[in-house]
This record gives structure tokens, C-alpha cells and sequence, in this order.
């Protein structure tokens, strides 16, 4: 079965933590695709400083010379705010049911899941890989515990079921955070080396993260 792997986020702005970890992903569990999937509207946090059309070509440039990973912009032309769940059912429609789809998330994100909106058709749509972040636990008891204790899943799954596994994946994450990229360049230091060359030319040109409400 072809599988297709999507990493969503506001990636505002997209930082070399999110490219390793979503090429890592993509060369370990030997994905036929992985696409970085920016959020117009996220839901569930303010509104990013950045425009929706800023990250999404601050991402385009990232993955400009990354032929393992795409931009899928199909979030950012969706008005409203942006759930996950309305994103796998437009992909189902669009893929059919004889395609492997996961959506990548931190440990993090996993145990917040119960507050995404229609939580439980997320499995019945698409695999969940979870990429364990140091200093999170995975829960014992309650709603998350319950669902990992369901779907739990191996990467082999990947390849022979569409959806329904939920992956647990140990990786070193690289120590940087959009927040911090864009603390330094609020505060005039440099955010050099964290990302792609050309997203840094890019927030430069465009005098991204300069004052205080875009941080
Ligand atoms: N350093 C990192 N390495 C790997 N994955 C990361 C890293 N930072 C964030 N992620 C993951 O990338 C996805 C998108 O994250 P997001 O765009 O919110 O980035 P962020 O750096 O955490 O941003 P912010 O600091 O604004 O919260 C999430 O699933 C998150 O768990
Ligand atoms: O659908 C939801 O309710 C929902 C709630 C929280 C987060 N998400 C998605 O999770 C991904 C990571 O979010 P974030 O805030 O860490 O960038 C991104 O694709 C969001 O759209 C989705």
C-alpha cells in the first residue's frame, strides 16, 4: 500500500527540529511521502504573528531542495480554523481507502488529542505517528492510555492497513523551538544555523518577529 505521511503545524516559523524530524521520519519507517502540512488558523493557539502566506512560503523554501518532503498547502486555503480531522477527510476523499495515512505529532500533542475537535475519528481516518519528546511520559490511565492501549501499532502496519495504528517512535529531537527563533530575533540576536538559510534571508527581508506582537 502506498503511504503517505503528513507533519502539521504552524511552523511559524519552520525550523531545522521540524525538517530532521519529518525527514527521519520519512527514511526510518520508509515512507513513499511526507508532506509538511502548515495550519492557516490553528484552533487551539492565538493567531501567529506571521501570515498564513508568510510560513507557507518560509516552507516552501525549506523543502525547496528536499526532494523527501513536500508542501501540502491544503490547510491554508480552507477559511475557518483548522482541524486536523476536516484535513483527513478531505485526503480520504481525495485518496480513497487503499492509501496508508499518518499524521506525525510530538508525545506532547498526543496527550492533548482529547481537546482536538472530533478526537476519535482521527484513528478511523489516518495511523498517528508519535515521536516521543525527552521529559514526556506516556500516560497510564485515563482517555489517551485507552486509546494507545487500542490502537497500538508497529511500523509494519504502515504499509499493510490504511489507518487505525498509533506508532510510538523514540528520536532525538533537535533543542529548538519556534518560540525561541522568534524570541531572539525580537530581541536582536542572531537565529542563525537554527533554520534553513533562506527562511532566515526570508524573515530578514521581510522584517519578520520585529516587535512584540508577532512574538
Ligand atoms: N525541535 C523539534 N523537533 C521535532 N519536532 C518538533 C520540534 N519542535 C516542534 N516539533 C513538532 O513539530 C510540530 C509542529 O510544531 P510547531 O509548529 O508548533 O513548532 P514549535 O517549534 O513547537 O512552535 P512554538 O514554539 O511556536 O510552539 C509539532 O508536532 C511539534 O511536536
Ligand atoms: O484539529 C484540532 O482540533 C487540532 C488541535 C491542535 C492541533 N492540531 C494540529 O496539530 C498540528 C500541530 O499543532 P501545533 O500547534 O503544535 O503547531 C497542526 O497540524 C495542528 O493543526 C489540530
Amino acid at each position: 500500500m502506498k503511504t503517505i505521511a503528513l507533519f502539521g503545524g504552524t511552523f511559524n516559523p519552520v525550523h531545522f527540529g521540524h525538517l530532521r524530524m519529518a525527514l527521519e521520519l520519512k527514511e526510518l519507517l520508509e515512507l513513499d511521502e511526507m508532506r509538511l502540512l502548515p495550519s492557516r488558523q490553528p484552533a487551539h493557539r492565538a493567531e501567529p504573528g506571521a501570515s498564513a502566506q508568510a510560513r507557507r512560503d518560509m516552507v516552501a523554501l525549506a523543502v525547496e531542495n528536499c526532494p523527501q518532503l513536500q508542501l501540502d498547502e491544503r490547510e491554508l486555503n480552507r477559511e475557518g480554523p483548522t482541524y486536523t480531522v476536516d484535513t483527513l477527510e478531505e485526503l480520504r476523499q481525495e485518496l480513497g481507502n487503499n492509501v496508508s495515512l499518518s499524521f506525525c505529532m510530538g508525545l506532547d500533542s498526543l496527550l492533548g488529542l482529547p481537546a482536538w475537535h472530533r478526537w476519535e475519528k482521527l484513528t478511523e481516518l489516518a495511523h498517528l505517528i508519535v515521536v516521543t519528546r525527552p521529559g514526556w511520559q506516556i500516560p497510564q490511565g485515563g482517555e489517551v492510555a485507552e486509546l494507545l492501549a487500542q490502537h497500538r501499532g508497529e511500523p509494519e502496519h504502515l504499509r499493510s492497513e490504511a489507518a487505525g495504528r498509533i506508532l510510538l517512535r523514540e528520536q532525538t529531537l533537535l533543542p529548538i523551538s519556534a518560540t525561541g527563533v522568534r524570541k531572539l530575533i525580537r530581541s536582536g540576536r542572531s537565529a542563525q544555523y537554527l533554520l534553513p538559510e533562506r527562511v532566515y534571508e526570508y524573515i530578514q527581508a521581510h522584517r519578520l518577529y520585529q516587535r512584540r506582537e508577532q512574538l
